[in-house]
């Protein structure tokens, strides 16, 4: 079945946290239609930028396009960008169930507000390998008053001027600031708009419902519960989980996860649901929800005093949840037990040319004017920097627990090639940041694939001894994934997509300072260009419909 939608992207004011600002949004609402189709269905989005001075871009995540690499959406490296003015169509298959996501990929713009769910459901007559009653969506945010402008310029300025803690936490794009602070300019804020009321979610007593909770946090990491309820983790980043309690959930900026939650607690009242920032030490308060059992009044405070949530700087809770997260019995997609490259990425904070940056291997990543995967597919490649980037970093005499000797980088385009249909491990090597004493948490996203988490651990991810305790057995497949502060992350995915695939931290301004690179696979095989997504560096001379 073929899902047509048609969006208009443009720059409204909203309150979404009662202070008034610009947002980017699609037909009018942040964040932006839910897109609901089943497997194996078509999603055409017809999307006109109407921003007047902007471009745009949108990325499908947790989709892998297979087939149609032109179409992830990610600026500079699979499209140009559209124009304003312009109407780009995207067309993809969601060729798997699941919570997946959408959301701005050029510049900072995600963090304007344009993004929005994706839920593909089972066939007809399929059953869900877990019972419940209801199926519900909330995705996470946080939220900052600063345009993308402002904050991209601090970034990228002598001096550089970092984001800083986002002003509030939006649940399905609400939130709350406090009008009161002192500073605030007369009419900006207004703490009686509807708008910036807390959401409800209206539940029934004594049923279960699925909640598909998502982040697109800017940069926090964050912690979601319900007062007086657990969570059963069922679904991680589109694949089925054994299932397992929490009372509350960790989750990073481009996860999904589905919970089971049972209403089965004291009707007569309403509960808080709650979000704190973890692993910053923010001044950022929680935001709230109300979780409304009916028939109570859906405004009705609960009479408790929201939850505090986990302290902020307690790292095991947070690795023992990444632990605890298996693939469901039954759905199991054994990974292969070996690999066929290794590659570590050292993760760290730089300095390039005075520049605040980060790096992987200490090569800091800027997008080329051309896109890799025209450049790629149109011999252009003269145009990127031919050098292949590093396959690991000095493991002997890196102090991953210190401020770097020299924490200078370089930065370049250069591109992991990788051999059609091998298997590649990566180690996400966690280290300090230029500030002493301070490692931070950094979620990163691969396009256009699944990977194993094979495994996480504490320090010096040791080349010998700790792949003997990979999970080979049952790992969960996943698009997102954290690397804890002095810690390491393993993956493994098997290089079997034709194109060219983004993987960088999702936190936005580590992406934009640098943090991510990219992979090649199988350009070869990659059928021919629309040249819808052309027009911009050496792409020009190719003519455009
Ligand atoms: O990139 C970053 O810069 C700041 C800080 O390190 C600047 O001093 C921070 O917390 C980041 O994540």
């Amino acid at each position: 079945r073929v899902r047509h939608y048609k969006w208009e992207v443009k720059y409204e004011y909203k309150s979404p946290d009662c202070f008034k600002k610009l947002v980017i949004a699609i037909n009018g609402r942040t964040p932006g239609p839910t897109i609901l189709a089943q497997q194996n269905d078509t999603i055409i989005v017809e999307l006109k930028n109407s921003l007047l001075t902007e471009n745009v871009a949108i990325h499908w995540h947790g989709i892998r396009q297979i087939g149609t690499p032109w179409f992830d959406g990610t600026e500079g490296v699979t499209q140009c960008p559209i124009l304003p003015g312009d109407t780009f169509v995207y067309r993809f298959v969601v060729d798997r169930p699941g919570t997946y996501l959408y959301h701005a990929h050029y510049g900072m713009q995600r963090e304007a507000g344009l993004y929005g769910s994706i839920r593909v459901t089972l066939p007809d007559g399929v059953p869900e390998p877990f019972p419940y009653n209801y199926d519900r969506s909330i995705i996470l945010n946080d939220w900052y008053h600063k345009s993308t402008y402002e904050q991209a310029t601090g970034l990228s300025s002598i001096p550089f001027t970092w984001v800083g803690e986002p002003q509030s936490l939006l649940i399905q794009g609400r939130g709350r600031f406090n009008c009161n602070t002192p500073g605030i300019e007369a009419g900006v804020c207004n703490a009686t708009l509807p708008e910036c009321s807390p959401y409800v979610l209206t539940v029934i007593p004594g049923k279960t419902y699925r909640l598909r909770i998502s982040s697109l946090t800017a940069l926090s990491a964050l912690s979601f519960e319900i007062e007086g309820h657990n969570m059963t983790v069922v679904e991680a980043d589109g694949h089925y989980v054994q299932p397992f309690d929490v009372k509350n959930l960790f989750i990073y900026s481009g996860e999904t996860y589905s919970v089971l939650v049972k209403t089965d607690q004291d009707p007569s009242r309403n509960y808080w649901a709650s979000v704190k920032v973890v692993s910053r030490n923010s001044t950022t308060p929680n935001g709230l929800a109300i979780f409304n059992y009916y028939p109570n009044h859906p405004r009705k405070s609960p009479p408790t005093i929201p939850p505090t949530g986990p302290m902020w700087d307690a790292v095991e809770p947070r690795r023992a949840q990444g632990l605890a997260i298996k693939a469901r019995q039954g759905f199991i997609h054994p990974p292969p037990p070996i690999s066929d490259r290794l590659l570590v990425f050292l993760n760290t904070q730089n300095r390039v040319n005075g520049y605040v940056r980060w790096s992987v291997n200490n090569v800091s990543f800027n997008l080329p004017h051309t896109p890799y995967l025209i450049a790629l597919k149109e011999n252009l490649t003269h145009l990127l920097d031919q050098t292949p980037p590093p396959d690991g970093y000095d493991f002997v005499n890196y102090d991953i627990f210190s401020v770097a000797k020299n924490v200078n980088a370089t930065t370049s385009d250069n591109i992991y090639r990788l051999q059609f249909n091998t298997t590649v491990d990566i180690i996400l090597q966690n280290a300090n940041t230029m500030n002493p004493n301070n490692s931070e948490t950094h979620p990163w996203h691969l396009h256009g694939h699944d990977f194993w988490v094979l495994g996480y651990g504490k320090g010096k991810f040791d080349l010998y001894n700790d792949p003997k305790n990979y999970n080979l057995v049952n790992p969960i497949m996943k698009n997102t994934v954290a690397v804890q502060p002095y810690g390491w992350t393993a993956l493994r995915f098997v290089a079997n997509n034709p194109g060219v695939w983004a993987f960088h931290c999702h936190i936005e301004s580590h992406f934009a300072m640098g943090m991510g690179v990219v992979f090649e696979e199988g350009i070869e095989k990659v059928g021919k260009l629309p040249t819808s997504i052309m027009g911009c560096g050496a792409t020009k001379g190719i003519p455009r419909p």
